[in-house]
């Protein structure tokens, strides 16, 4: 008996080893080709990240973030073009952005990177071109030119509510980083759902859902990087790791407000409680409606994936250009005071109702929200495209069919031949003669045919907030330890980990 059990534990050990063997051989094999016998193979980049895609995983999940600085230090080394991963390159010359992301390009998205967002049903989560063309139709009308005008009042009232919070918070100073948010928050989930969210009113601007939102940022590159986690992430205890358990909590939470806010969206289309501009969610939901390419085939509620993707899109975008812009022209007396001339010379009384095209004509506000969103970027991760089905000519290199290419708009942004001094707030470059020239290379929308959907929003937004809060309140920056915005995280949106921008608040003459 004794005999025949060491037989089989030797066996197994045989067995094994034999396996392990197999394994190492093979792991062997695919790096030696991916090195040597690869169609990238002859384009520059470290050894480590052509062999594997867990070279990327380690900054953006062990480091947390650092992959997008961790690229741009490479260029530095290798040049406009580096190989970042077994099948994928990265450019960091601007021309590459036109051929990446132009009509002409035709690249389709990334599938393998962008079912981290959980959002496969959605506009921005579906990969394939005619569902996308088809998905962006049906969205158009509630986020066209015309629909962001119709918008108004309702921004309007947010924004004065805000301004309205920070005049009586006065000597408190308020986070700005959560006060835009909780604006940019309600106007998305109002719209969408037609029910009032109020989080801007919150105590302190802490909205939960915000709150949740932002805790939950991180997970992304984990599930980005382990898929099937998300399978497993409810039995991770908390010992195993209090912060990842804090982010999926947090996730769940997202969701589950989403799942009732559906929930309560779907009991009033079937009383039909609204007769007159019923919101979104309810065009979608109503079940005499036939919108091709929207039924959801998964167990999730219809609408779920656009309805939260939107939310997102949405709200920490704008948020984080307001947040950015203000930070700057705080801390630039000569742009403050220049844009409150401005404001004043249109809107001498600032209790009465000014135009928004007045408000679009004025060539300093204009500028200064231009600064802003260059110098906030938007999403700031590489979007990966897939070029295909023929190969491509990228900024001068011959790119060959399958491979994943992208640039990050950082590289655009911060580029000193198009912009000089970069790191600079200087809202006059854009008035210049020659500035219409460079509205090409302010790309924080994207472009092509997946371009932001949601930009006539997002502009009708900024001019709002910006020119209420310069022109109703006087305002200054609270503490001298205010994070620059020069450094973020990269997790698709920038995260800054300074100390947020925190500001005081009075009434204006
Ligand atoms: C300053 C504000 C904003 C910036 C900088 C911004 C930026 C972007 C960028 C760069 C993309 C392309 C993403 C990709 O290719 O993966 C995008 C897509 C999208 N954005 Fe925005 N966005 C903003 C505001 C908004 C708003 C307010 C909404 C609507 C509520 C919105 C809705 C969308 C949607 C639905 C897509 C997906 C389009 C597609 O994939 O076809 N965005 N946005």
């Amino acid at each position: 008996m004794q005999d025949l059990s060491n037989l089989l534990c030797r066996n197994l050990a045989v067995l094994l080893a034999f396996l392990l063997a197999i394994l190492l051989l093979h792991a062997v094999y695919v790096a030696f080709a991916r090195l040597f016998f690869h169609p990238l193979s002859d384009f520059p980049g470290p050894r480590l990240a052509a062999v594997t895609s867990l070279y990327r995983t380690y900054f953006d999940v062990v480091q947390g973030g650092e992959f997008l600085q961790h690229v741009l230090m490479l260029h530095e080394v290798h040049g406009p073009v580096v190989r970042v991963a077994p099948n994928e390159l990265h450019f960091n010359d601007y021309r590459a952005y036109h051929d990446i992301y132009s009509v002409e390009a035709r690249f389709t998205k990334d599938a393998n990177f962008y079912h981290c967002f959980n959002t496969g049903d959605s506009a921005f989560g579906v990969i394939d071109p005619e569902e996308s063309r088809i998905r962006r139709t049906v969205l158009h009308p509630f986020f066209s030119k015309q629909a962001a005008t119709s918008l108004e009042d309702r921004i309007r009232h947010k924004v004065d509510q805000l301004v309205a919070h920070l005049e009586k918070r006065c000597s408190i100073p308020s986070n700005m980083f959560l006060a835009f948010r909780t604006v940019t928050l309600d106007i998305i989930t109002e719209y969408l759902f037609g029910q009032p969210q109020n989080a801007v009113n919150c105590n302190a601007f802490q909205a939960p859902l915000l709150l949740n939102i932002q805790d939950s940022v991180p997970l992304l590159w984990l599930i980005k990087s382990f898929p099937s986690l998300v399978t497993f992430l409810p039995y991770i205890p908390k010992w195993i790791s209090l912060s990842v358990h804090r982010q999926f909590v947090a996730f769940c939470s997202v969701q589950a407000f989403l799942e009732a806010i559906l929930a309560r969206a779907l009991v009033d289309v079937s009383k039909s409680s609204w007769s007159d501009c019923p919101p979104v969610s309810h065009h979608f939901l109503d079940p005499f409606r036939q919108f091709k390419g929207f039924c959801c085939p998964s167990t999730k509620p219809l609408f779920f994936d656009e309805a939260l993707s939107l939310i997102q899109a949405g709200s920490d975008t704008v948020g984080n250009t307001c947040t950015v812009g203000t930070f700057h022209i705080l801390r630039n007396k000569r742009t403050h005071n220049r844009l409150v001339a401005e404001l004043k010379s249109v809107w001498p009384e600032k209790d009465e109702r000014v135009d928004i095209n007045l408000l679009q004509s004025l060539p300093y506000l204009t500028a200064v929200i231009k600064e802003a969103l260059r110098l906030s970027h938007g999403f700031v991760t590489p979007l990966p495209r897939v070029v295909g089905p023929q190969s491509a000519t990228i900024a001068g290199f011959v790119v060959p069919p399958h491979t994943i290419v992208g640039i990050s708009v950082v590289a655009v942004h911060m580029n000193s031949d198009i912009f000089p001094e970069p790191h600079s707030f200087i809202p006059e470059r854009w008035m210049l003669p020659t500035s219409s020239a460079l509205d090409r290379y302010l790309v924080s929308f994207s472009k092509g045919p997946r371009t932001c959907l949601g930009s006539s929003m997002a502009w009708a937004e900024l001019y709002l907030i910006f020119a209420f809060l310069f022109r109703k309140l006087d305002i200054e920056i609270v503490g001298d330890k205010i994070d620059d915005y020069r450094h973020f995280k990269d997790y698709f949106i920038p995260v800054h980990t300074g100390e947020p921008l925190h500001i005081r608040a009075r009434r204006s003459e």
